[in-house]
């Protein structure tokens, strides 16, 4: 297991925690999809599994991982070469020359090699975005925390992260992703956790999800309007 999570409260007061009675697991292999209207409880989520939630009650069991943020996080003062030979400073690796050689075919995937030597608070929010990607997958971590990432992006770009995801997998990572974009996460996750208000509506292959939602052919979508109805 790379993720084992049990929380019983998450959130942001003692009164009113956010989130209540949650259990998942994420295995080898596998891309969990992490969905939910706004103000679900997605983020906190995520959150609790890094351990920057104040107010928890509960148990994380969780592995190295690399995060994908929702909104892109870097430093003003470092260009995103820098941000690369920071990360590299951080990492256990020694071996220098993969992990660079990695870094430039990954900055040429994602079309940022002119990009290199400037700062990333010039970048468009696409390009923000993509360094995000970049950075996370030079960590080259066995589980990743990715929320909601494919705002920004432009339909090349998700593409490729989407491959890129997929070779994490078959090699063996584990993925757990928020997304809002329902169609694609239909297609590419082999589990979903419908969150609702803070609490679990229902874990399971789409096929579960459509029995509970009693939805025979239903896509992701249609379920996900019946199951968070009140909503
Ligand atoms: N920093 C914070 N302080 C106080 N309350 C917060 C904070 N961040 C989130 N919340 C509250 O926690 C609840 C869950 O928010 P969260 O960001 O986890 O939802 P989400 O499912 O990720 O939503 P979205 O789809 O809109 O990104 C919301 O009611 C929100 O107002």
């Amino acid at each position: 297991m790379l993720l084992s999570v049990n929380i019983q409260e998450a959130g942001y007061s003692r009164q009113f925690p956010t989130l209540k009675n949650l259990r998942f697991s994420v295995s080898p292999g596998e891309l969990v999809g992490l969905i939910g209207p706004n103000g679900a409880g997605k983020s906190t989520t995520v959150k609790s599994i890094m351990g920057i939630i104040h107010h928890f009650k509960g148990d994380i069991d969780v592995n190295e991982y690399a995060y994908i943020p929702e909104r892109p996080i870097f430093y003003a003062q470092l260009t995103l070469w820098e941000h690369i030979d920071f990360l590299f400073s951080t990492l256990a690796t020694t071996d220098e020359t993969a992990f660079f050689q990695k870094a430039h075919e990954l900055l040429d995937l994602f079309n940022l090699s002119a990009a290199a030597h400037s700062y990333p608070e010039r970048f468009s929010k696409g390009m923000q975005q993509k360094m995000m990607l970049v950075l996370a997958f030079l960590k080259q971590a066995k589980l990743y925390l990715v929320d909601e990432p494919f705002m920004g992006l432009d339909p090349k770009a998700v593409k490729k992260l989407l491959l890129k995801l997929e070779e994490e997998k078959e090699a063996g990572a584990g993925i757990l992703m928020s997304t809002h974009v329902l169609d694609t996460a239909e297609k590419i996750c082999d589990r979903f956790i419908l969150i609702s208000g803070g609490k679990l509506i229902v874990q399971g292959t789409l096929n579960d999800i459509r029995k509970l939602s009693h939805l025979k052919n239903g896509s992701l979508l249609d379920c996900f309007d019946a199951l968070t109805e009140d909503y």
